[in-house]
């Protein structure tokens, strides 16, 4: 994108935040030097003006589409949220709203309702417990500056990646989230993907191609994988199989924020353990609902509908947008738009 016109809007949206827009660079000599705090970055268009992040961090994320932070979230968080993940996955408490997803692989056996048959468990907003971590004041403070001030918790997922038990099916094919959301702009939605053990190549660590969050949003549909894929995993059918990969090696409580527009997946889980991580995506208030009728979203917003009206038993009046209304939840600021 032209840089000037990203710089356009970028100053648009913040003057609809209510803040002072950024300053005009002119490189003023203040004593023979260039300030450095007068000398506001406009090359900056993925990330917003706050001081949390470092130049070297900032930089980073806009040219790369990630960033991780070490250790973000502690340990006892992360076994809260693993206690009430196995609450829900024992259905000692079913909290309203929550979708819980089995490995295609293993629909065939005999429903047990333990942490063993269950691959995702997603929209956990009304669950207080879990919902917590779409609230911790360390990862809203970085979320902040992707999405400013008013903060929208869009999506909550916890993600206990199976043993594969042969046919790949562990894998998540290389999407862009963006397609699952009928929100913009792009460059106010941001994830946050917290490891809530050691995750590695082995148990199927994230796997994304740096840089891609500067591309467009790609058609997406089902791979055509052999052993099977897991309902809505779509994939990108034309991606570049040369582009560089980088495998995202983390630590317990080391947390990625990501772009919706950067390509990533996850491998196989190659151990006997349930691989698990707890994420969310935020996007600001003051993004807009779009119409996705005659764009590459058709396809998933149409899974999405069928599936939200089996679910909450509404026929034929609900779209793509209606179910994301009731599903996102304000988690700082102003509700505005969305
Ligand atoms: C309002 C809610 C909207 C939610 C909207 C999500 C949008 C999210 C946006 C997020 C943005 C970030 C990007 C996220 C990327 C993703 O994670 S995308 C979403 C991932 N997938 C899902 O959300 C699906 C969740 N739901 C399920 O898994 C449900 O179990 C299913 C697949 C709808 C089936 O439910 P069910 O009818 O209760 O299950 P069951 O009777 O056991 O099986 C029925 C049939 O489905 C098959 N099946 C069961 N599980 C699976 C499976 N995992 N895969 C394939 N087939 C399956 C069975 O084999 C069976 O087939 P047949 O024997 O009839 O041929
Ligand atoms: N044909 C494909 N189409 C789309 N995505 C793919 C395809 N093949 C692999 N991937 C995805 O590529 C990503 C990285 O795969 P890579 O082989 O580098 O990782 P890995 O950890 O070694 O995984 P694996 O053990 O499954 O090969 C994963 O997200 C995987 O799901
Ligand atoms: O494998 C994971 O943990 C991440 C999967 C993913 O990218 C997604 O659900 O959108
Ligand atoms: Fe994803
Ligand atoms: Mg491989």
């Amino acid at each position: 994108m032209n840089l000037t016109r990203a710089g356009a809007r970028l100053q648009v949206l913040l003057g609809h935040l209510g803040r002072p827009s950024a300053p005009t660079i002119v490189a003023q000599p203040v004593s023979g030097l260039a300030s450095p705090a007068s000398f506001q970055p406009e090359q900056f268009q993925y990330t917003l003006d706050n001081n949390v992040l470092t130049l070297e961090q900032r930089k980073f994320y806009e040219e790369n589409g990630f960033l991780v932070i070490k250790n973000l979230v502690s340990d006892d968080d992360i076994q809260r949220f693993r206690a009430e993940f196995e609450r829900i996955c024992r259905e000692e408490v079913k909290p309203p709203g929550i979708v819980i997803m089995r490995d295609v692989a293993l629909t065939k056996q005999d429903y047990m309702p333990s942490d063993r048959m269950v691959s995702k468990i997603q929209d956990f907003q009304e669950d207080e417990e879990l919902f917590r971590y779409c609230l911790l004041p360390e990862i809203l403070k970085y979320v902040e500056c992707f999405t400013g001030p008013n903060i929208m918790a869009l999506h909550g997922m916890l993600i206990n990646k199976p043993p594969d038990v042969g046919k790949k099916t562990s894998r998540h094919p290389f999407h862009q989230d963006l397609h699952y959301f009928p929100i913009r702009p792009s460059n106010l939605i941001v994830c946050a993907w917290t490891a809530m053990e050691h995750i590695d190549r082995n148990n199927g660590c994230l796997v994304v191609l740096p840089g891609t969050h500067k591309g467009t949003l790609k058609p997406h549909d089902y791979p055509k994988w052999e052993g099977g894929v897991n309902k809505m995993y779509h994939g990108i059918q034309d991606y570049d199989p040369n582009s560089p990969r980088v495998h995202l090696v983390m630590e317990k409580g080391d947390t990625v924020f990501f772009h919706p527009l950067l390509i990533h997946g996850s491998g196989r889980n190659k151990t006997q353990g349930f691989r698990k991580a707890i994420s969310c995506h935020f996007g600001s208030s003051d993004c807009q609902y779009i119409d996705v009728s005659g764009t590459s979203q058709e396809n998933i917003a149409r899974e999405v509908v069928e599936m939200a009206e089996k679910k909450y038993g509404f026929q034929g009046f609900m779209d793509f947008k209606d179910t994301w209304i009731f599903r996102s939840r304000l988690v700082k600021g102003e509700r505005i738009n969305i």
